[in-house]
């Protein structure tokens, strides 16, 4: 496949999941001119919206992934068709990416991580954004790009597809933590040593994965942890704000609007720090909130009263 192939066509897209993220992805193609088909689980066969597709793209929340992908596995596909993955969490069996899961799926299939400070309230309202497109097949990021690119909808090729998706999946456990920041008025000054710190951590945890330190300081690292520990928007902000308000997790995922993935992913993430041994404060303090072992009071104070200790290990 050549990305000269598809400057100028109008490509088939298969979108599944047509929650939030998966609808604002396919306006954004389809205002391109593609043409779009939109699966859900509630909805359409998923044989006539794979039918002679090149993009499938994967809006799924990650509990529905692994799932999703052996439907689609039992539909014939060309080998040409690129699959590109827009969901941000792990898989709580393996701990897999979502992306992982995908290319175990289809070993012969190109695969691309969408991922980025996309909240998809601002983009269905057609604000500015710019987000990234990652793969090890430079040319399947470069046509991925061509697709969604517009004058409202920026996107970024970029070589470290692990660093990409981990990125935007790390980010939504610090985000429960800003917005509990923000639910107890603990300050800018705390916010902004929560955020620092928490990039450090996620920086940690994706070394340890294999990613690459400079794709967290990009829009997919850096970029969404702004987006997501800044807005109300964000539900996993929300979430954290809420259990600082006093309700119970419970009752918080009860009234929340579509998926805060980073619940499930900081319980994946404390059993990967565990065995791999990684420094992970925030996401254990997180994980504690979670689990209904400390007030958020009282994870603040865990936090705070750790050994002192240098900024960095050079
Ligand atoms: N909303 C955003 O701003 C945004 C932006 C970027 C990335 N994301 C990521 O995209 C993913 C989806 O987020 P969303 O906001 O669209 O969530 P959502 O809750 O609005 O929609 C989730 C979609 O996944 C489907 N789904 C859930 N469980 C499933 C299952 N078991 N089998 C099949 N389908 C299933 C739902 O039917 C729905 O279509 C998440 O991983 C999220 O982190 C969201
Ligand atoms: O609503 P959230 O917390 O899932 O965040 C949405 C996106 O990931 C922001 O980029």
């Amino acid at each position: 496949m050549s990305e000269q192939m598809y400057s100028n066509s109008k490509l088939s897209v298969a979108i599944l999941g047509a929650g939030a993220w998966g609808a604002s992805l396919a306006n954004l193609a389809a205002a391109n001119g593609h043409q779009v088909r939109v699966w859900s689980r509630q909805g359409s066969q998923i044989q006539a919206v794979l039918k002679d597709v090149q993009i499938v793209l994967s809006a799924i929340s990650m509990i529905g992934v692994r799932d999703v992908a052996s439907q689609v596995q039992s539909f014939p596909l060309s080998p040409e068709t690129i699959f590109v993955t827009a969901t941000k969490g792990l898989d709580p069996q393996t701990t897999c990416t979502p992306s992982q899961i995908w290319q175990t799926v289809f070993p012969n299939h190109a695969v691309v991580v969408l991922s980025g400070p996309n909240l998809s309230k601002e983009i269905q309202m057609e604000l500015p954004a710019a987000t990234v497109v990652a793969s090890n097949i430079p040319t399947a990021a470069e046509i991925v790009q061509l697709v969604f690119s517009s004058g409202r909808f920026r996107v970024y090729t970029n070589p470290d597809p692990l660093g990409v998706e981990l990125g935007g999946t790390l980010k939504n456990v610090i985000a429960i933590a800003a917005g509990v920041c923000d639910g107890l008025q603990l300050g800018t000054n705390a916010k902004a040593a929560l955020v620092t710190r928490g990039l450090t951590e996620m920086v940690r945890i994706g070394n340890n994965w294999g990613a690459k330190t400079e794709t967290f300081y990009g829009l997919s690292g850096l970029g969404d942890l702004l987006a997501t520990c800044n807005s109300p928007l964000s539900r996993n902000y929300q979430v954290g704000y809420q259990l600082a308000g006093g309700k119970s997790l419970t009752e918080t995922l009860a009234n929340l609007q579509g998926t805060a993935e980073g619940v499930n992913t900081c319980q994946v993430l404390m059993q990967r720090a565990k065995q791999q041994n990684i420094p992970v404060p925030i996401t254990e303090q997180v994980y504690r909130l979670l689990q209904g072992e400390v007030t958020p009071r009282q994870a603040l104070d865990e936090l705070m009263l750790r050994d002192i200790k240098p900024e960095y290990n050079y």
